[in-house]
């Protein structure tokens, strides 16, 4: 079982336009409401892969709540001020995604505190708990970090927890020592304080992650696949780039959830990390925040993982 903690979640809005023209009237060719936040969509992965999933979040009533029953995942609601947001994608027909993420739920110390001890209530049969997913207002920059320690209190001896979030919440996170962190390349170089233009610079950036007491440091690099560094190894892994994108809202969860799912079957990391690539390159190719599920995920397409380039270019500026 995996417990996912999404300290603000949303309703993901995706509304296809034939171009975003400033100023504009724009005609919406397409849309969509998907259950959305980063903890959330994980879960929907494994639900989809019939992984049983647990989804606690603040508020997460209404609307959401029924969308994730309809998606199978029975949602964990604790108190909040306000209502769950509406996050809206606009995208463009090449897959150009602009998205529009409100403030949503606000929550008070005691709102966080009943946050924090529900997960430590669910934790104890969970193989993994996934604290993901930005910080609501009136909460604390730790509240991941609290996250963690919560799951480690109340978590069995063979939970493991996992964080994807960003900015000072990551570095909070970062320092309270979880099994894995899922960072981008972006939120990967914000982190350690300086740009990563090649793969050897991630590699030195999951170095010093997990000198610093992480576990496993898994950074997903959009088309240039994803890299796991593991106490067993250090693998990278790129599926063939798709060229028909459409829409890259959830790609990273789709990545930490087939990550966790390969891991939970008994896979090395370096298989895992050919299924979270695999799970990665079918989300880019569904719309809006939809999530794929086995029947999307082809993993024979994908070479196996192997000792990272390191002179991969990730900026894109290669000659
Ligand atoms: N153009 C692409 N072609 C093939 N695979 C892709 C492409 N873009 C992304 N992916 C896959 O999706 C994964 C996640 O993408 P990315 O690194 O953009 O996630 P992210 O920035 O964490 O996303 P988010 O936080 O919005 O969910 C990549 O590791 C890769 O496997
Ligand atoms: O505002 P946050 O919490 O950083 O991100 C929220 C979000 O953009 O992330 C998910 C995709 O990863 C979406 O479902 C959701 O709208």
């Amino acid at each position: 079982m995996v417990v996912t903690v999404t300290p603000n979640p949303s309703l993901d809005r995706t509304v296809e336009v034939p171009a975003l023209t400033r100023g504009a009237v724009l005609r919406a060719t397409a849309h969509r409401v998907d259950p959305g936040g980063k903890g959330v969509n994980v879960s929907r992965v494994l639900a989809r892969f019939g992984h049983p999933t647990l989804a606690v979040m603040p508020g997460g009533t209404g609307e959401l709540a029924e969308l994730l029953r309809a998606a199978g995942i029975q949602p964990v609601s604790t108190p909040a001020r306000g209502v769950t947001r509406v996050n809206t994608a606009l995208v463009e027909p090449d897959g150009t995604t602009t998205k529009v993420n409100e403030p949503g739920v606000e929550l008070a110390a005691a709102e966080v505190d009943v946050l924090v001890d529900t997960v430590a209530v669910h934790a104890a049969p969970a193989a993994w708990v996934v604290t993901a997913g930005s910080v609501p207002r009136g909460a604390p920059d730790d509240l991941h970090a609290r996250i963690v320690t919560a799951a480690r209190r109340g978590g069995g001896p063979a939970t493991r927890v996992a964080v994807d979030t960003s900015g000072p919440a990551l570095a909070a996170a970062v320092a309270a020592g979880p099994d894995l962190v899922k960072p981008n390349v972006a939120e990967l170089a914000e982190l350690v304080g300086h740009p990563l233009p090649r793969l050897a610079d991630v590699l030195a950036a999951t170095d010093e992650l997990r000198a610093g007491g992480v576990g496993t440091v898994l950074v997903s690099m959009g088309a240039a696949g994803a890299l796991v560094a593991a106490p067993e190894g250090t693998w990278h892994c790129a599926a063939e780039p798709v060229t028909a994108v459409r829409s890259t809202v959830g790609a990273g969860d789709s990545t930490l959830a087939g990550y966790l799912l390969a891991r939970t079957s008994g896979a090395s990391p370096a298989d895992a990390l050919v299924h979270a690539v695999a799970c990665g390159a079918a989300a880019v190719g569904l719309p809006g925040t939809a999530v794929p599920g086995p029947a999307d995920v082809d993993v024979t397409s994908v070479k196996p993982a192997s000792a990272p380039p390191e002179s991969l270019d990730l900026t894109g500026e290669a000659a």
